[in-house]
């Protein structure tokens, strides 16, 4: 059978319900995948050696071109082989180096990329970066060509960057041969992290390599939820199934404000360390109340005061922001408890939307919020993490058209 002229793949925003920052440092943190929000891309084959980019949520409205020739292929020998003990592959940063003016020269007479941003770089250099590690000779694709859209807002802690990693990174596979297109219509939510033969883990392994180029020292968990989905529990790259919050609602409030997201940990390592363990203490007696059976009544206080509490440590470590204060102070109108989510110093908000909130109550509520400038988007965690798509039959036109259509005949890796 000969293999697809285009894919379609997807994977999801997440959400930190505990422990942001603290898992950079090796402490376990609880996250899920949203639901409905999610990066979508489409790779089109192409014959004359070319790769194609294609950014329009950063602002971008011409096409990135570069010439396959021009990567540099040498750089790349000891990638793979590499032994990071987190997940699985050492980070090449001489590879990354070597991209810098690539990204910027594209073709011989085509300006358009270097009149580019840093975002539109970073965004660029992931691209290149993966595909001059997996690039495999013997693929009958010449070239791709790659759209993205995304109803996930950029930059904001929803994990726009994981999203767009993980979906690279599964194109990228597919296109070059790596993996195929599974036969699975539904997951099995089973994680065998030491199975390196499976497809699931090399996406994530590939991603987590693409989220070191946007952030450095990225902790894994933002990729990981994106490649597998559901709710989980992370630490030090070792995952688990959390269930039991799947039904719980939650508001996310993108106050749109410029981040700052630095915390304090790297200057007062010894001040903060008590304040990181506590974070950790959040996640244990979550995962212990979520397991004990209480009713769904004290289940929602105790997440309340849970969420109260991991908002203001976290807030101590110099990522709070006078906007996710207002979020805060608006929230507690209607006895709602809300706390930072993501990197924080700007960014996103999550608020537990309890089961008694009136549903005229979550509207004034996004009313007050969208009337001073913020976006609200009502969410539930769970859902599948990376999903692909024959796309053989899809057209451009009908992908970015799709904002609101609903393909159908998703697959997903077991
Ligand atoms: N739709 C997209 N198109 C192109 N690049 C994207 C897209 N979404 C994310 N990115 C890349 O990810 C970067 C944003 O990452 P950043 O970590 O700042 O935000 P985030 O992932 O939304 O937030 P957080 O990591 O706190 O959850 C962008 O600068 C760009 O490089
Ligand atoms: C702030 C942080 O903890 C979460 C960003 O979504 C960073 C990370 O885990 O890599």
């Amino acid at each position: 059978m000969s293999s697809p002229s285009r894919y379609l793949v997807s994977a999801p925003g997440k959400v930190i319900l505990f422990g942001e920052h603290a898992v950079v440092y090796g402490k376990t943190a609880i996250a899920g995948s949203l639901d409905g929000l999610r990066t979508c891309m489409l790779f089109e084959k192409r014959d004359d050696g070319f790769l194609e980019l294609n950014l329009p949520k950063l602002g971008l409205q011409h096409p990135l071109l570069w010439p396959i020739s021009a990567l540099p292929y040498s750089k790349v020998a000891s990638v793979s082989n590499g032994n990071d003990s987190s997940q699985g592959f050492s980070f090449n940063e001489e590879l990354l180096e070597a991209l810098r003016p690539i990204v910027l020269e594209g073709n011989a007479g085509n300006k358009n990329n270097q009149e580019i941003n840093e975002l539109q770089q970073v965004a660029a250099s992931v691209f290149l970066y993966l595909y001059t590690n997996l690039e495999d000779k013997q693929t009958s694709w010449c070239g791709t060509t790659v759209h993205v859209t995304s109803n996930l807002p950029v930059g904001a802690g929803l994990g726009s960057s994981a999203a767009y990693s993980v979906c690279l990174a599964t194109g990228l596979l597919l296109v070059l041969g790596h993996i195929a297109i599974p036969d699975y219509d539904e997951k099995v939510r089973e994680f065998n992290i030491s199975d390196s033969s499976s497809p699931t883990n090399l996406i994530n392994r590939w991603a987590f390599q693409a989220e070191k180029v946007i952030h450095g020292t990225p902790s894994g968990i933002d990729n990981a939820v994106a490649t597998y989905g559901g709710a989980v529990s992370f630490a030090k790259g070792v995952m688990e199934n959390v269930i039991g919050f799947q039904t719980l609602r939650f508001l996310l409030t993108n106050t749109k404000t410029p981040r700052n997201t630095r915390t304090l940990v790297a200057n007062y390592p010894h001040i903060v360390e008590p304040i990181l363990e506590a974070i950790e203490g959040i996640s244990a007696s979550f995962k212990e109340i979520i397991n004990s059976g209480v009713s769904q009544k004290e289940l929602n206080q105790r997440i309340e005061e849970l969420i109260d509490l991991n908002h203001n440590l976290v807030n101590s470590l110099g990522v709070g922001h006078p906007s996710i204060d207002k979020v805060r102070e608006i929230t507690a109108q209607y006895s709602l408890h809300s706390k930072l989510t993501g990197a924080g110093g700007g960014g996103c908000v999550l608020t537990l939307l309890r089961d008694d909130v009136t549903n005229d109550d979550i509207m004034r509520i996004k009313l007050a919020l969208t009337s001073i400038g913020f976006e609200c988007f009502e969410t539930k965690i769970g859902g599948h993490g990376i999903s692909v798509l024959d796309a053989s039959a899809i057209s451009k036109q009908e992908f970015l058209s799709s904002e609101n259509i609903q393909f159908s005949g998703w697959k997903h890796f077991n």
